[in-house]
């Protein structure tokens, strides 16, 4: 019978509370890589051994060698994907990419150009997508979706733990075909998928101790297990940021380490549910040469429209919240994690 009972775990790396990532293996023999899985996006992506040498970001990374592996399929067709943080282009190519152990042959691109900026500080080699088919770019189907199609998970669900201490150890877990008890206790709250094919919600508020501040009127919000922090529209995370006192320098938003303790949480109303972060949860704390720096894991961003404006929740709520997301019926599911 089947060893993991229709579930496939993969042990996931915490770096610094702001990376997670898990090995998989592309090609025969095996080329190992480590991979953000990423519900903000939906294609495979990996360096290329034909990258440039000039691409820094490459050549500091695993990469893929189409020439060393016998399951290699040629395809050659163009790649581009933009995040708002970087531009990764390549080609398409077909092999067997082990996940968790299952095996699935799929069409992925081979990375010949990564933008520096972000990718010379990703301790990850490459990006997973777990996102919708139809935010696939070319139309590729994802892993997750071919993975389905093999009809040997227990349940169309995948789910995620981020721990939230990098000592803590595994740093993280995914499992493809149902959840793990170890890192959650109580029951699942379900928040219906905003949109048919994206792991979108709509969310009723954003409080700030006990005022609902932003979002009065409903907004959407984003759960990307690939992006590290919270992000919302710049003006409305600016107001929140001046309301916690806290002030912008060149990396982010910081706060006096001495005054942490008194920040008010800062709640998201999903569904029926309020999901709070206290300052435990938002503040990052660094301990630096030259004293403890406190930084507060909010950003600004504004996503133009159609897709924006809207707010990302990222690693820093999954932290909290142990997130499910159930392809078979279209909903995120949210537990408090261990
Ligand atoms: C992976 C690309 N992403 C990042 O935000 C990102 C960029 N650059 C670095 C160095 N790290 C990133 N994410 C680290 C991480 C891992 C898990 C949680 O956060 C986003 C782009 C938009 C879709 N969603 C993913």
């Amino acid at each position: 019978d089947d060893p993991t009972n229709g579930t496939a775990p993969t042990p996931l790396t915490n770096y610094l509370d702001t990376q997670y990532f898990g090995e998989i293996s592309i090609g025969s023999p095996a080329q190992m890589f480590n991979v953000v899985f990423d519900t903000g996006s939906a294609n495979l992506w990996v360096p290329s051994q034909s990258c440039s040498p000039f691409s820094t970001a490459c050549f500091t990374h695993n990469r893929y060698d189409g020439s060393r592996s016998r399951t290699h399929i040629d395809n050659g067709t163009g790649f581009s994907i933009q995040y708002a943080s970087g531009t990764v282009r390549g080609f398409l190519s077909e092999d067997v990419v082990v996940i968790g152990g299952i095996p699935v042959v799929q069409v992925f691109a081979e990375a010949t150009a990564l933008s520096a900026m972000p990718f010379i500080f990703a301790k990850f080699d490459g990006v997973l997508g777990m996102g919708y088919p139809n935010v696939a770019i070319d139309g590729i189907t994802p892993v997750f979706d071919g993975i389905m199609s093999q009809h040997i998970l227990k349940e169309e669900v995948f789910s995620v733990y981020y721990s939230r201490d990098p000592q803590h150890s595994p740093g993280g877990e995914l499992v493809l075909g149902g959840t793990d008890p170890d890192y959650y206790t109580g029951t699942f709250n379900y928040v219906a998928t905003e949109e048919m094919g994206k792991w979108e919600v709509t969310m009723k508020g954003v409080s700030v101790g006990d005022r609902i501040m932003f979002c009065v009127e409903g907004c959407t919000a984003v759960i990307d297990t690939g992006s590290s922090y919270i992000t919302g529209p710049a003006s409305s995370v600016s107001e929140l940021m001046t309301t916690i006192g806290a002030q912008l320098d060149e990396s982010g938003y910081k706060v006096n380490c001495e005054l942490v303790k008194t920040l008010p949480s800062v709640t998201f109303h999903l569904g029926g549910q309020e999901y709070e972060l206290s300052h435990e949860d938002y503040i990052l704390w660094q301990t630096e040469l030259e004293g403890d720096v406190c930084t507060v894991t909010f950003r600004g961003l504004d996503v133009p429209p159609p897709t924006g404006p809207i707010w990302i929740l990222g690693a820093n709520f999954i932290a909290r919240y142990y997130t499910e997301f159930d392809r078979e019926n279209n909903r995120i599911g949210f537990a408090t994690a261990v």
